[in-house]
């Protein structure tokens, strides 16, 4: 590999500038045993590493909150106060959900940002904006033949590159071009319209890597997550805001260090001892390896606990139709009836039983592939009845299933088979084929993350399908009972 001198000493002198400007920020520490390091050989650019042992609970860096980059801090809000008047819809990282004229906290921060980037050496988070990345591996910016490694993945659809652009071009281009005097510093050369998408782009995807969530009276911040616990902490509104130094830390299921948020500053403190040489790391979220790859562009092996493969409804569909010998204008009809249930899914996730980690920041328990979604089991039902009312009651089989737990079972784990067979035809090579290429360590550092995506959602769909066998297996080996007859209950549950 060739290397490239003045790229390095501009990575190290990028480092040091942050560094330094971090500790002088009026508040800020940054303990004495600890070290941001270039770890770009691992593909994991920088990070913070232990120079020393640190005992649990140490504090290791201390962010004042007026340094976090944010709409309370930001020098926009005086020169266009009427852009902070935020919509109240929740919105996704596209800015989607909210279609109304005003900004959302999303687009709010891309413009932030982007006014920050653009107000050069005067602004005072100049060496924090020298850190941040201006490439990304996330797939939004993979090339179609690096996507077509993700097989039928299905994160494929959740790229949200036309989302993106959508947004962009209604919510940033616009207040950029009426304000350029506000946006555009005299001395700046005002970008071209794709230099602007790009940059506009950049920062979405910065602020879907790094930054934060903080409430809106900058009190009880929590780091931005998908994790539905932490949803669930968020009260209030939330504004997004870019936390530095927080965001140099790298993070992985198993991690050692946790930030906390109290009211001047945020802490990052040890959650347990902490060996010389090792990297300090936060944690995401109990993240797939898909999403870790869509959301901050990187995979690891502890994350794969979480990975979880989709089963349409399609496919169950049509199992079930072929086992119960159903006509094609009949199941049509059922396949109908079944949709217009309010609470009809398309598709359905298989995931393993996968505790959290300890509050040491460990994995202390296995993940496990333990059950099927309840709620596939109850549209399986519903299918069932759809199709007995469908047939008049003409379907034996369909009619036998709805009687007798223990045969419905059955149909109902062999139909998931069946499924989950289809399922794993859908991607183009077998388990055993991604392992052996990734024996082989792909030099596309892109091509890897995918096989490794879909490879561990083909060991989802495989533990599924042991855990289904041992399911029928048991129910065959049962002492055969008295069928348990359901038909009176069926009868009340019209659907
Ligand atoms: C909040 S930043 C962390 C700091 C980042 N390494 C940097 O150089 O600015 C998040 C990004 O760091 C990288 N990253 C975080 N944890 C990682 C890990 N365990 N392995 C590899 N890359 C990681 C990913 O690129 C991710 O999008």
């Amino acid at each position: 590999m060739e290397v490239d001198s003045d790229a390095d000493s501009r990575f190290l002198e990028g480092t040091r500038h942050f560094l330094s400007w971090f500790q002088s920020l009026p508040g800020a520490t940054f303990h004495k045993d600890i070290a941001i390091e270039d770890l770009r050989s691992r593909n994991a650019g920088r990070g913070i590493v232990a120079q020393a042992d640190i005992a649990a609970d140490t504090v290791l860096f201390t962010i004042p909150r007026n340094s976090i980059l944010c709409a309370a801090t930001s020098p926009l809000k005086d020169k266009l106060p009427e852009i902070f008047d935020l919509d109240n819809d929740d919105e996704d990282e596209s800015g989607d959900e909210s279609d109304g004229d005003n900004q959302n906290s999303w687009t709010l921060l891309i413009l932030i940002l982007i006014h920050e980037y653009l107000q050069g050496s005067s602004s005072q988070w100049k060496p924090y904006l020298d850190v941040l990345p201006s490439t990304f591996n996330t797939p939004m910016f993979w090339t179609p033949s690096q996507l077509s490694f993700l097989q039928a993945s299905a994160v494929t659809s959740r790229i949200g590159q036309e989302e993106a652009d959508k947004m962009i071009a209604s919510k940033i281009l616009p207040v950029i071009r009426s304000h350029p005097q506000i946006f555009f510093p005299s001395s700046a050369t005002p970008l071209s319209h794709d230099q602007l998408i790009q940059l506009a782009h950049r920062m979405g995807s910065t602020i879907m890597s790094y930054a934060f969530d903080l409430e809106q009276d900058m009190e009880i911040p929590e780091q931005l997550e998908n994790d539905d616990e932490w949803e669930e902490d968020r009260e209030g509104k939330t504004m997004l805001g870019m936390v530095p130094m927080a965001d140099i830390l790298n993070a992985d299921a198993e991690f050692n260090a946790h930030i906390n948020h109290a009211e001047d500053a945020l802490t990052a403190v040890s959650l347990r001892p902490i060996r010389k040489g090792e990297e300090i790391l936060n944690f995401y979220g109990p993240l797939s390896s898909a999403e870790l790859l869509r959301r901050y562009g990187y995979v690891t092996e502890k994350h794969a606990r979480w990975d979880v493969v989709e089963l349409s409804w399609s496919l169950i569909s049509s199992a079930l139709q072929s086992k119960l010998q159903a006509q094609p204008e009949v199941w049509e009809k059922v396949c109908a009836l079944v949709q217009q249930d309010e609470e009809f899914e398309e598709a359905f996730v298989l995931e393993r039983q996968s505790p959290d980690p300890s509050s040491t920041g460990l994995l202390e328990e296995p993940a496990e592939f333990t059950s099927l979604p309840d709620e596939l089991g109850e549209q399986f039902k519903l299918c069932l009845k759809a199709c007995k009312k469908i047939t008049d009651s003409k379907n034996d089989m369909a009619l036998r299933a709805l009687n007798d737990k223990d045969w419905r079972k059955r149909l109902y784990l062999e139909t998931i088979l069946e499924a989950v067979t289809q399922r794993e035809r859908e991607y183009g090579t077998t388990l055993e084929q991604d392992d052996q290429l990734l024996s082989a360590n792909p030099s596309d550092q892109r091509e890897k993350m995918a096989v490794w995506v879909r490879r561990g959602e083909k060991l989802v769909l495989r533990e599924a399908r042991a855990w289904i066998t041992t399911q029928l297996e048991e129910l065959r080996n049962r002492p055969v009972d008295q069928p348990q007859d359901e038909g009176r209950a069926a009868k009340r549950r019209r659907i």
